[in-house]
């Protein structure tokens, strides 16, 4: 299939609420997006319009030279036709039918012959692990396995788009893990376009080949997972994605002579002119904690107190209080540094994020980063310090 194509597609309610405003998207062939943003940032309706359950009211929707949608040619194409499995947080299973009957509907529906049927019935649960519930009714089966039913209802028709909304919500902690790691071998196995929406960043990072972050009916970003990991391109996004989410400091003058002035300083040291009411950022994992001597040169570092120490594990997460500012650092070795006790805190400039007054990313920072030098002094171990 061609790729899906939304072009300045908004949505508004009678209140005069836009639930979806402009959104420029193309979805690739094969690409498998995922809607990403917090609660009420317009995924849903997106998914929708996609689906053509909802009609946006401005805008189109394509799939190659195909239009699905156009308000201004008056085309509408019904969700039928359009060749998209969905899957919804409400998996609308029929009550009286059995798993296997209900997996089996669609295909009965698609005129499938019955050899076929059964073969790609036994396939889709095996897939999903739930041929021991086979002949239970919905009612007999818990919200967790009802989803998975109708993932594998999905699945057994084999269509060229996958729509779905939050389909692993209500799996638990393993459970959805190991559905990820599912879903992500079936996008790779089929070739299909998946488009799932998620208020869920691990679950976006982990599976998809495209993330478009949400907020408020705009798209903040849209790439690559590591692309808005590694370059968010707004103070949002920045927030928004990562865990523990990335520290961030308001710069210059706008909490006394704290952090913010401090880094504001080193920033110009360095050639920067750090934005004026902008916002620096550093993820904790990019934070270094070390003896004073021990820092190497060039680097921004700052004394600090540890005032707590979370350990998972296998990381451990460091409260620390520098320059008045409260800061997490992610390490991957053990830390028992008692609280009170003081330490240096650092890090390479290249891991320095920093983003204007307007909330998006310094192009200008991000260039002075990529001189030639800058880029040498990250030290980039893979997390582990
Ligand atoms: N029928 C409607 N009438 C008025 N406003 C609506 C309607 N449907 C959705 N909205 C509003 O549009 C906005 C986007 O809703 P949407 O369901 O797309 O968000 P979402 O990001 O999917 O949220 P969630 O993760 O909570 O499902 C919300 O503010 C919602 O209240």
């Amino acid at each position: 299939m061609p790729s899906i194509e939304l072009d300045r597609v908004s949505k508004s309610y009678l209140s005069g609420q836009y639930a979806v405003r402009d959104l420029d998207m193309v979805i690739p062939d094969g690409a498998f997006m995922c809607l990403l943003g917090p609660s009420g940032c317009g995924k849903t309706t997106t998914l929708r319009m996609i689906a053509g359950l909802e009609q946006p009211t401005s805008g189109d929707i394509r799939v190659g030279a195909k239009v699905l949608d156009s308000v201004e040619q008056g085309v509408y194409v019904p969700p039928e036709k359009r060749g998209m499995g969905l899957v919804f947080q409400s998996y609308a299973l029929w009550p009286h039918m059995t798993v296997a009957r209900n997996i089996e509907f669609g295909l009965r529906m698609r005129r499938v012959p019955g050899p076929e049927r059964d073969t790609r019935v036994r396939s889709a649960m095996g897939m999903l692990r739930i041929a021991d519930y086979a002949k239970r009714y919905p009612s007999q089966l818990s919200g967790g396995q009802q989803q998975r039913v109708a993932l594998a209802r999905m699945l057994a028709v084999d269509p060229e788009v996958l729509l779905l909304d939050e389909p692993l919500s209500n799996l638990d902690a393993r459970l959805r893990l190991e559905m990820r790691a599912e879903l992500k071998r079936i996008h790779q196995r089929s070739g299909s376009t998946v488009v799932l929406v998620t208020h869920d960043q691990l679950e976006a990072m982990t599976m998809a080949t495209h993330v478009a972050v949400m907020n408020e009916g705009l798209v903040e970003q849209l790439g690559a997972p590591m692309e808005i990991y590694d370059r968010p391109a707004s103070v949002f996004v920045a927030a928004f994605v990562g865990s523990p989410p990335m520290n961030l400091i308001p710069l210059g003058n706008q909490n006394g002579a704290g952090l913010g002035a401090h880094l504001t300083g080193y920033l110009a040291d360095l050639g920067g002119r750090p934005p004026e009411d902008g916002t620096a950022g550093v993820r904790p994992e990019s934070l270094r904690l070390a003896a004073e001597a021990d820092v190497p040169e060039g680097m921004w570092h700052a004394p600090a107190e540890v005032e707590t120490v979370l350990p998972t594990g296998s990381s451990w997460t460091v409260q620390l209080r520098c320059h008045g500012t409260e800061l997490f650092a992610l390490t991957f070795r053990a830390f028992d540094a008692v609280p009170g006790s003081s330490t240096v805190v650092w890090a390479p400039p290249a891991d320095l994020h920093l983003f204007g007054a307007d909330g998006r990313r310094s192009e200008d920072w991000d260039l002075i980063n990529q001189r030639p030098g800058a880029g040498d002094q990250t030290v980039r171990t893979g997390g582990v310090r």
